[in-house]
């Protein structure tokens, strides 16, 4: 037997980083995954740990270039530590940089935003996956976890019709899913790339997110596939430096409720008010759109 994939460091560095300029803070948290690649095999097959840089060592860079790197956009954050890597270790020949932001809102007392008060109004995340390569660096950003739904304007008919349907046909229906949005950056050739496009990365997410929103609220839905189809198209155009987008929507089923045998109460079709929501199965719905 051979190695044939090696990769090693820290996951789940939990880091936050506080900002102050004159009374206002800002502050960011972020989990950090930090993986290497290279000549590293001998500590696989031959019990050789002299090419490792231990991944307490890993943890312990990962907070000192918090320090003195910018963490925001996390995409640049993450090209410059995966970098960092590749500078003081010959043999190291790639960093994957995995970063989850934590959304901490600035708080609103009075109607006026609080100099240093946060709160964490949901679950949503912003995360970055970037491969830093000698040859260059990829990046991939990406809005996760956003929960979405709507009462009305979606349908689903025309599909397959066979012995094994039992789906009835609808022009009404409540839709809802968890948004996980991805846009692929194309490849830049240095981190003095990355840093010329900064601007672009949190415009990138603000766009994805209003893109998202205003397409699933207006759109009278036809199907989770043509929906998810326009949003990719809109982000494309939004982000000319972008090479793809890919969305993954669960369908969060929302069953009607046949309330008939109840004194013949109407439940179903125009008349349905009260609904099962469904834990599973769900529908899982997956598109890339590349820009040709
Ligand atoms: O939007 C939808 N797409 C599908 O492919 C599907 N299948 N069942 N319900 C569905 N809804």
């Amino acid at each position: 037997p051979r190695l044939s994939a090696a990769r090693y460091g820290k996951d789940n560095v939990r880091v936050f980083k506080r900002e102050k300029d004159g009374d206002v803070e800002t502050v960011t948290e972020l989990t950090v995954c930090c993986l290497l690649e290279g000549k590293i095999e001998e500590s696989y097959t031959v019990a050789d740990n002299s090419p490792v840089v231990a991944t307490d060592s890993i943890k312990n860079t990962i907070f000192i270039k918090a320090k003195e790197y910018p963490v925001n956009p996390i995409e640049l954050f993450a090209s410059m530590l995966g970098q960092h890597f590749l500078d003081k270790y010959p043999h190291i020949t790639v960093a994957n940089v995995d970063i989850i932001k934590h959304k901490w809102s600035r708080m609103v007392v009075d109607g006026k935003p609080h100099p240093h008060s946060f709160h964490r109004d949901g679950d949503e995340k912003r995360t970055v996956e970037a491969r830093v390569t000698r040859e260059g660096i990829d990046i991939k950003s990406s809005l996760k976890n956003l929960l979405v739904l709507k009462s009305t304007g979606s349908m689903f008919y025309g599909y397959v019709q066979d012995e094994f349907t039992t789906l009835k046909e609808t022009w009404d229906r409540i839709l809802s899913t968890d948004v996980d949005a991805t846009w692929a950056w194309k490849t830049f050739p240095n981190v003095a790339a990355v840093t010329e496009q900064a601007a672009a990365f949190d415009k990138a997410f603000d766009d994805a997110r209003t893109i998202t929103f205003k397409t699933f609220a207006e759109e009278n839905s036809p199907s989770v596939q043509a929906t998810m189809y326009k949003m990719c198209e809109q982000i494309l155009d939004a982000a000319p430096a972008t090479a793809s987008v890919s969305y993954a929507l669960p369908n969060k089923h929302y069953f009607e409720v046949d309330l008939a045998w109840h004194k013949g109460v109407q439940n179903t079709g125009k008349d349905a008010e009260v609904y099962a929501p469904q834990s599973g199965p769900n529908g899982l719905i997956k598109c890339e759109v590349t820009r040709d």
